[in-house]
């Protein structure tokens, strides 16, 4: 395999469509194999386009824009970074010869909860939890009748929770309506989906690198809000619960083919999984393999794109912990005891140029047995402030 220089002719080019966290750590892993990087967002000083060899803000869902920085970069491959993009610019720069990254066709499926839903329960056969797709007040109120409360409602593009909202008496019907209409993306349809009274819930990253499938340990986490606050890895399951769950996350990854890093996620209720959803890219509760493993999932994903080995080592448990702006701030400053940066603990900053609340902008690392592993990083979190 031959490796390029970064802004040579020849160079080996990967372009970033959205450029947070996760994708500051792609850029990151890209460029210490030689890979040239362009990170796209659609605000600047994102925290990708801090680290990339260039950087563009542009409107991303605006089919035009979107290809004219591919047509003008002409990157090797382009890695899809966050769910609010012009799937139709993707598809038209795949027609064009560009390599989209897993492809466009399963970017334009997970993008759409709607289309992954059908996808993967009514063609590929996998459990999942009840569902009904609705677009009025009325249909909501019928499918809370067919379903049965409680439920969860959530717009068929969001992500991060953002719309979601769980219907625990007919009470709240109303409200989650309006919840899921103020919502970014496009919620002029929302999936209405039984609560699945889970165990637990994993994200079983899966890596497809066009020669072979393989699997991390399984991550366990905590979602306040549908957001990540807490994840850790390994979760301890029954071999045969995780051999379904990592026959599953197979079928569904086959079904959509191409190269990179997939993040599964599943509910697991005695010794029944159930399938939720997938992100065809690093997912933010795999932050914890940047302490876990040998090689994180953003290096992996490289691995991935480029068809490399994907060989790593397991380092040991370990957790992360999200931590959440309490500040709106245009020059945001966080304040973290220097205990944090320990012989088994760290935290990443993702550098993000303003704050909201709420709005992730760090995260804990820590290198432990898991349950002490989450209690420190809980606490480092606790104990940060900005
Ligand atoms: N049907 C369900 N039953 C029980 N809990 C659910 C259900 N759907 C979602 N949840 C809870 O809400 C969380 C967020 O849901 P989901 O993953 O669908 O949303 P998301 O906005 O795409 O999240 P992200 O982008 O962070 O992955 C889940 O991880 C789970 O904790
Ligand atoms: N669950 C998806 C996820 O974690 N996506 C990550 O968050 C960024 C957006 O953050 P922002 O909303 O703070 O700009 C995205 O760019 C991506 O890195
Ligand atoms: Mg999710």
């Amino acid at each position: 395999m031959h490796f390029t220089t970064p802004l040579k002719s020849n160079s080996t080019k990967i372009m970033l469509i959205g450029s947070g966290e996760l994708g500051k750590e792609v850029v990151i892993e890209a460029s210490r194999l030689g890979i040239e990087t362009v990170a796209v967002d659609s605000y600047p000083q994102a925290p990708a386009h801090l680290v990339a060899n260039r950087s563009y803000v542009i409107n991303m869902k605006n089919k035009e824009e979107l290809l004219e920085v591919i047509r003008l970069e002409k990157p090797t491959f382009i890695l899809p970074e966050v769910e609010a993009l012009s799937i139709e610019a993707l598809i038209e720069a795949e027609k064009e010869g560009f390599c989209v990254i897993p492809n466009a066709d399963a970017v334009k499926k997970t993008m759409n909860r709607k289309n992954i839903r059908e996808f993967a329960a009514e063609q590929l056969g996998l459990k999942t939890s009840g569902y009904v797709f609705v677009k009025t007040l009325e249909a909501l109120q019928e499918a809370t009748k067919i379903l049965g409360i409680p439920c969860v409602v959530k717009p068929v593009m969001s992500s991060s929770g953002h719309g979601q909202s769980v219907i625990r008496s007919e009470a709240d019907i109303q409200k989650a309506w309006e919840i899921a209409k103020e919502a970014r993306g496009d919620a002029s349809e929302l999936i209405v989906e039984a609560f699945v009274p889970f165990d637990y819930e994993i994200t079983l990253l899966t890596v497809r690198n066009g020669k072979e499938t393989v699997f991390c340990e399984p991550i366990g986490h905590i979602q306040e809000n549908g957001d990540y606050v807490l994840s850790w890895q390994p979760v301890p399951m029954k071999p045969e619960v995780l051999a379904k769950a990592q026959m599953m996350a197979k079928a569904v990854t086959d079904g959509l083919g191409g190269r990179g890093l997939f993040g599964v996620e599943f509910f697991v209720k005695d010794d029944e999984v159930y399938f939720s959803e997938l992100s065809p890219r690093p997912h933010d509760t795999g932050m914890v393999t940047m302490i876990t493993q040998s090689q994180s999932e953003f290096a992996l994903h490289v691995r991935a794109v480029l068809g490399l080995p994907l060989d790593f080592t397991f380092y040991g448990s370990g957790a992360s912990g999200a931590f959440k702006s309490m500040n709106e701030e245009h020059v945001p400053t966080l304040t973290i005891p220097e205990s944090a940066f320990s012989k088994n603990s760290f935290v990443r900053i993702f550098g993000k140029p303003v704050s909201h609340v709420g709005r992730r902008m760090a995260v804990a690392l820590v290198l432990d047995e898991v349950e002490a592993a989450k209690k420190r990083a809980k606490e480092i979190v606790a104990s940060m402030v900005g």
